[in-house]
């Protein structure tokens, strides 16, 4: 498959839902522009409607309205203070109930604390990140730091408890720093809890800048049930007035010599005891940490409902935008833009955005950096797969599919009314195979037959019927359905 020329002109159509895509590796919507994403915008004085479809210019804009302070990478704003974060992950998960420690239970095929790694390493400011993790998962965390590219990852022993596990991170940076010594103690840690996935840049920043201003920061949340205190009998004993309270999450944020004396001078019983890292700089080190209000998605992964949670709100994030690809046959074009326009709406309104691309299959693959991990490409002949092939050493080549799996909807036009249905069938049967094949690469291919006849009254109906179809097939992400030939 491999080598196929790029198709000699395609249209892509990309329509996405206004928002962000937060919390699976995707930024925030308001990155520095140092490290924004890149997004397309039609220039729309350019939209020729043209027979069959709209031929418009492509311009690769910037992912960012307004400029915000370029972030030296590793450094912080304003005296380039230096920023690490330290991801206690050596729990066991007692409570999920799982086997296997629920940082390394799979979401989409890919262990949790993969995204939780993945949030942290695309913001630049952070210099370095020391995962903390038991011994008999060391290999572990290095296989997956090394499958799907983490960088600036150090690998440290935790202990018996959340707090010694921290500690253990802490104690990894030199006490001074010298050049010969790969990690440089920064100024100001973070401390995040490795099953929290969906933390995003803001959260981060606010709690950095805090810490730097009064010693130590951290975000909260409002209380969802009062919290009661119970007599020795089991009884009420009394109520706390829940407003006045919030719950403590992650993340965390401290100077760093606060929070390392604050563990050196930390009593064993608060090692082995305690959960809270701002109890012991205000403790232990007289630092009132500053509490940030967090948005709802910093809830922590504890029992097994959390995980079926995360994986919705991933397959939910992943589904935000859809690119129709279509070669220049009419038919295609037609049943591309019909089935694009109906997609804006089967997603709630997306936006469309809609390019136009020459043969150089190097701008295909800045729109596949855009955060876009749902492809629909419509094959004029019903038969074949060429282009779904050629697509997919594309989407193969960007390498979009490491992170997430990808999902690529070869669709094929039953075009011509004395074409009987079966005639062609035995080729499409080859899309099981094919798609068996491309799911190594963490591709999943599914086949959707759409009778089209463009003079037909009841298209649009066969066109709703469709979009339906891949809206479902996004949402599901179903590896068991791969290869099946769905009818529209
Ligand atoms: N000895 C420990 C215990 C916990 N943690 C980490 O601290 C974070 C939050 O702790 P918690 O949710 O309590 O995790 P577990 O202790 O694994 O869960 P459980 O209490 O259900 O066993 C998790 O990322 C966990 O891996 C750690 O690094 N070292
Ligand atoms: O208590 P657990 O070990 O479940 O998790 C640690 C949490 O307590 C902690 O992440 C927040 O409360 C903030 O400190």
């Amino acid at each position: 498959m491999r080598g196929a020329a790029a198709p000699s002109a395609w249209i892509l159509w990309i329509a996405d839902i206004p928002g962000e895509i937060s919390g699976v590796g995707g930024g925030s919507g308001r990155l520095p522009c140092s490290a924004r994403s890149r997004s397309l915008r039609p220039r729309r004085d350019r939209a020729v409607p043209r027979s069959g479809g709209f031929q418009l210019q492509l311009e690769l804009g910037s992912g960012r309205a307004s400029p915000r302070p370029v972030m030296e990478p590793g450094k912080l704003l304003s005296g380039g203070a230096s920023v690490a974060a330290v991801l206690p992950a050596g729990g066991s998960g007692e409570r999920l109930g799982s086997a296997t420690p629920k940082q390394f239970c799979a979401l989409l095929g890919r262990p949790l604390i993969s995204y939780t790694v993945r949030a942290l390493e695309r913001i630049n400011w952070i210099s370095d990140i020391v995962v903390v993790v038991s011994l008999e998962n060391i290999e572990t965390m290095k296989s997956i730091i090394e499958k799907y590219g983490h960088k600036r990852i150090t690998v440290v022993e935790g202990g018996m408890t959340r707090h010694r596990s921290i500690f253990n991170g802490l104690k990894i940076f030199p006490e001074s720093n010298l050049s010969s010594c790969p990690l440089q103690k920064p100024e100001v840690v973070i401390i995040h809890d490795a099953v929290r996935p969906f933390v995003e840049e803001d959260i981060l920043l606010k709690v950095v800048l805090a810490a730097k201003e009064h010693g130590a920061a951290g975000a909260i949340r409002p209380l969802v049930s009062t919290v009661v205190a119970s007599s020795a009998d089991g009884s009420l004993d009394h109520s706390l007035e829940r407003a006045r309270y919030r719950a403590s999450e992650m993340p965390q944020a401290f100077v760093f010599d606060i929070i390392y004396q604050a563990y050196h001078q930390c009593s064993d019983y608060d090692l082995d005891y305690g959960t809270e890292c701002l109890h012991l700089a205000l403790k232990y080190c007289k630092t009132n940490a500053k509490l940030i209000e967090g948005s709802p998605d910093l809830w922590k992964v504890t029992y097994k409902r959390d995980l079926y949670a995360a994986e919705s709100i991933i397959k939910d994030n992943l589904s935000q935008q859809v690119c129709v690809t279509t070669d220049m046959k009419e038919d295609a074009v037609q049943l591309g833009f019909l089935l694009h326009e109906t997609l804006k709406n089967e997603v709630k309104q997306a936006k469309g955005k809609s390019v136009f691309l020459c043969k150089n299959d190097n701008r295909l693959q800045k729109i596949f950096l855009g955060q876009c991990y749902n492809f629909i490409c419509i094959n004029a002949k019903k038969s074949d797969i060429k282009e779904t092939q050629q697509l997919v050493d594309i989407l193969e080549n960007a390498r979009i599919s490491v992170l997430h799996p990808v999902v690529l909807i070869s669709v094929h036009l039953n075009v011509s009314e004395n074409m009987s249905f079966s005639s062609g069938m035995e080729e499409l049967a080859g899309i099981k195979e094919f798609a068996k094949e491309v799911k190594k690469k963490h591709i999943l291919v599914y086949g959707l037959l759409i009778h089209y006849n463009k003079d037909d009254p009841k298209l649009q109906e066969i066109i709703n019927s469709a979009a339906a179809i891949i809206s479902a097939l996004i949402k599901d992400r179903n590896p068991e359905l791969i290869g099946q030939l769905l009818v529209a």
